[in-house]
């Protein structure tokens, strides 16, 4: 068996992993890089990117199928095999960016097999090579999580990772989970002609936590969606065709039907499995989960390191790779380790309406001392023009400072408001100081200038707004 001696070893060449391989070799430390699958990482092969450009389809089938509302006439011919082929060829182009990324890294820092601990910072991976580390960055990623009934015919059911090599759109898809998983790639589906029912245990619809959105966001999905919430699933069977589903509704009866196919969107757990993490002497939880501080990656005071998805903190592209910067370099510096700043929460989830949620979520906004201003766009005039017009924004402040604090919202948009919120909470801005950006018109942004204008009107602070601000225009 061979033997390596390393600063530090990163188990994962996802993002996470990079990042962290990045800030170890940028200090000037000795970093391995350990990859048990593939390279390619899960956002560019089964994740971000796939799902975006099936939506990309969706969003082509569903403008042709709205045209009318614009007096325009047409028909959408949705050609599955050519939809899946394009998703495939250019997802294959990003995976093929990453691994060539990833193979410009001197082979000397990098490793092929799963690694396992056999010690506090010793490793052995792929059966074929021992390793010795000051410290170790676990960045392992998350796989989907299938649950019972469907846990016993898994090589029948479609997760995230299978969906998107499909060669062509299936006839019928039963979604299980409410999700964002589920809810981006089951409504995308049913827009590509795809007859799509959903299935939760459950009576939650997405993410938001903010009840107002939520009540609008699940109306706009409960008109478009075949949402069979609170049902138990009892048995999958496979047949000839597809998946034979039976299942209990909330109000006790059963049904069955059968699907061509099934996607299993129920969420997705740490890959901790053959990690063997007991072996380094860490706490474990119940999950088997080490206490994780996100501010410095650090699993207690051990030279032990968790980033991305297996962290569990919040499992998005750009946290996973601010958290491996975070763990390379706290990694290198152990046992010096430094608290590092978090950037304002910020998620998108790319449906329609889209949701977004950006710094405080409603659920944690502090007792007694926040206010809320709001904007629906169903009157606002660009969203009208557009014929984009349903949605609810809900912006939060601090009623001692005017200070924003988050938003809650389900619209037409969203992903941009989002991030103008987000810079805006992240700066610290009070409202008055938001509403003294300029804003153009006609946008959907004056929807966000209408609800902080409602919010500086609550916290009596309109006097503090410039008094160009207060101008009018058509729609805004
Ligand atoms: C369908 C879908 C859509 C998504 N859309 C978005 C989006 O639009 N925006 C967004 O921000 N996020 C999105 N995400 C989330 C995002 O993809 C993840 O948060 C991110 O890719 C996680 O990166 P990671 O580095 O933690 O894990 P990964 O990229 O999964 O890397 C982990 C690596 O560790 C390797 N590994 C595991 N165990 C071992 C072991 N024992 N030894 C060696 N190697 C091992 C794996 O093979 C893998 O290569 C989406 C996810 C999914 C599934
Ligand atoms: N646009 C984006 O940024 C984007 C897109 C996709 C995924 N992601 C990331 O991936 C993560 C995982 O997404 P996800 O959709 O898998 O998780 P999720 O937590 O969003 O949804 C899981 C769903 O599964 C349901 N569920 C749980 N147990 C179940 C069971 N036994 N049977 C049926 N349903 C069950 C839950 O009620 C929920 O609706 C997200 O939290 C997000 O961070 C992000």
């Amino acid at each position: 068996m061979d033997t390596r001696n390393v600063d530090v070893a990163i188990i994962g060449a996802g993002t996470a992993g990079l990042n962290a391989r990045r800030a170890v070799e940028k200090q000037g430390g000795r970093p391995l890089l350990i990859e048990g699958g593939a390279y390619g990482t899960t956002c560019a092969r089964v994740g971000c990117m796939p799902s975006k450009l099936l939506i990309a389809a969706a969003e082509a089938a569903h403008a042709v199928a709205g045209a009318a509302l614009f007096g325009v006439q047409a028909t959408a011919r949705i050609d599955g095999r050519a939809v899946m082929a394009r998703l495939q060829r250019e997802r294959d182009s990003f995976v093929a960016g990453v691994v060539k990324g990833t193979e410009r890294i001197p082979a000397d820092q990098r490793l092929l097999g799963q690694a396992r601990f056999t010690g506090p910072t010793t490793l052995e991976v792929g059966g074929h090579t021992r390793v010795q580390a000051r410290a170790v960055v676990v960045a392992t990623g998350s796989a989907p999580f299938v649950p019972p009934p469907f846990a016993a015919v898994r090589e029948h059911v479609l997760t995230s990772d299978t969906i998107f090599d499909l060669p062509d759109l299936p006839e019928s898809l039963a979604v299980i989970g409410t999700g964002i998983i589920a809810l981006e790639l089951g409504q995308a589906m049913q827009r590509l002609g795809v007859r799509v029912v959903f299935f939760s245990p459950f009576d939650d619809v997405g993410p938001l936590t903010d009840p107002e959105v939520a009540r609008v966001a699940r109306h706009a999905f409960t008109q478009e969606l075949d949402l069979r919430l609170k049902t138990e699933m009892l048995d999958a069977t496979p047949e000839a065709g597809g998946l034979l589903l039976r299942w209990r509704t909330a109000d006790g009866a059963e049904r069955q039907e059968q699907f061509c196919q099934v996607l299993v969107a129920a969420g997705r757990r740490p890959n901790l499995q053959g990690l063997d993490l007991a072996a380094s002497g860490l706490a474990l939880d119940d999950k088997g989960m080490p206490a994780v501080d996100a501010a410095t990656a650090q699993c207690g005071d051990a030279p032990i390191f968790l980033a991305g998805d297996v962290a569990g903190h919040i499992p998005l592209l750009h946290e996973g790779a601010d958290e491996g910067r975070i763990a390379g370099d706290n990694a290198l510096r152990w046992p010096d380790v430094q608290r590092q700043a978090r950037r304002t929460p910020l998620s998108i989830a790319f449906t329609d309406p889209q949701i977004a949620m950006v710094g405080l979520h409603h659920d944690q906004l502090p007792a007694d001392c926040s206010t809320i201003g709001e904007v629906s766009f169903e009157k606002q005039g660009r969203a009208r023009v557009i014929g984009r017009n349903r949605g609810l924004l809900r912006v939060y402040a601090d009623r001692r400072d005017g200070v924003l604090l988050g938003a809650e919202m389900a619209g037409p948009g969203a992903e941009h408001l989002a991030h103008l919120l987000a810079w805006a909470v992240q700066q610290r801005m009070t409202v008055p100081q938001a509403l003294t950006m300029p804003f153009y018109h006609p946008v959907l942004e004056e929807g966000l200038r209408e609800a902080l204008r409602d919010l500086a009107g609550r916290l009596r602070m309109l006097g503090a707004c410039r008094v160009q601000d207060l101008a009018e225009s058509p729609g805004s």
